[in-house]
């Protein structure tokens, strides 16, 4: 099986439906609002963040995100990922109830379960809700940034980009950065090229999440395959949340031809009926990738990923040997 890496994917938004309908048993509360017949139900970018919330707020002890995780990872491991950031929200941990530290503890405990039962690796990204306010963004650098867990290796910040002048959350990356985390922020998702442009110019990040509508201004595609910061595309997520209408307006095939370096990742997977497995998939079918571009996808995962360098020689060292196998076998 081709091996996988994945950058950007909300835990939260990785909760099957048929889990979080558990957990709601197990709570009392009612999801018919936001879960028909088996799936997520929700009908544009709004009601999808809503579903999101809702779904988030049905995990509440330490226990319940172990849980999450760890099924998550497993899932992932068996569709050939040696290696997963996911993003961490504390504010919606705290509006279920739970402490930031509890909430990561859990989350790490499943990442080290699912590493003892799969050899998959996992990192976890703290992430700051845009439309929640400079404050609150701030919280979640200051929380990331003395946390002390060995898992949590990277800040970033999700939500509206719409919401908010970039200038409001500077401080927040400035703390992340400070202490020595990685930096990745969702830009040019539901903003275009300017919302990118003032990501790169405000918050110096590595890696951009989505960052796709890059495309529309080619000095940015330029800079951006220039200074090599690395996109985490989602293309199923873009064409379900209607950023672009169909695969054949993607703007994978165009980023990649000007040298742009393109990660594949599932962003909330359920929520969008998809998988990295099927996200691989998407990439050969509609991008026209071959095993070797797919492979190198995944190189490039690696290579940006938020790891010490001693992880990253493993990582690179496994998806080496598995290429090398491969050719042997043709
Ligand atoms: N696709 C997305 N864009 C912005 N924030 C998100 N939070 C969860 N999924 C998201
Ligand atoms: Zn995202």
């Amino acid at each position: 099986m081709l091996l996988k890496a994945e950058l950007h994917c909300h835990i939260e938004g990785a909760a099957l439906p048929a889990l979080v309908t558990s957990q709601a048993e197990k709570y009392g509360a009612d999801v018919s609002a936001f879960i028909r017949d088996g799936a997520y139900h929700w009908h544009d970018f709004s009601s999808f963040l809503a579903a999101y919330d809702a779904a988030a707020n049905l995990f509440r002890s330490e226990e319940d995100y172990a849980a999450l995780a760890e099924t998550y990872l497993t899932g992932l491991a068996n569709e050939g990922a040696i290696y997963s950031e996911f993003f961490t929200s504390p504010d919606h941990a705290e509006r279920a109830g739970l402490s930031p530290q509890a909430y990561t503890a859990g989350l790490g405990e499943g990442i080290v379960r699912a590493r003892a039962k799969t050899g998959i690796e996992g990192r976890m990204i703290v992430t700051g809700v845009r439309h929640f306010g400079p404050a609150a963004v701030e919280k979640a650098a200051r929380f990331a940034a003395t946390c002390g867990h060995p898992l949590v290796t990277g800040f970033g910040m999700a939500g509206d980009e719409r919401s908010g002048h970039p200038r409001d959350f500077v401080r927040a990356f400035d703390i992340a950065r400070e202490a020595g985390l990685g930096i990745t922020v969702h830009a040019g998702e539901f903003g275009g090229a300017d919302s990118v442009e003032a990501a790169l110019d405000y918050f110096a990040p590595t890696r951009i999440g989505h960052g796709v509508r890059t495309v529309e201004d080619p000095d940015l595609v330029r800079r951006v395959a220039e200074e090599g910061v690395v996109l985490e595309v989602c293309p199923v997520s873009n064409v379900v949340l209607g950023v672009f209408p169909d695969y054949t307006h993607h703007p994978f095939p165009q980023l990649h031809a000007a040298g742009c370096r393109l990660t594949l990742n599932s962003d909330d997977p359920p929520h969008f009926h998809t998988s990295i497995g099927h996200e691989y998939a998407v990439a050969s079918r509609h991008f026209d990738l071959d095993e070797a571009a797919l492979t190198a996808v995944t190189c490039t995962a690696l290579e940006a990923a938020f790891v010490d360098e001693e992880t990253r020689r493993t990582l690179l060292s496994r998806l080496a040997e598995a290429e090398a196998a491969q050719v042997v076998a043709e």
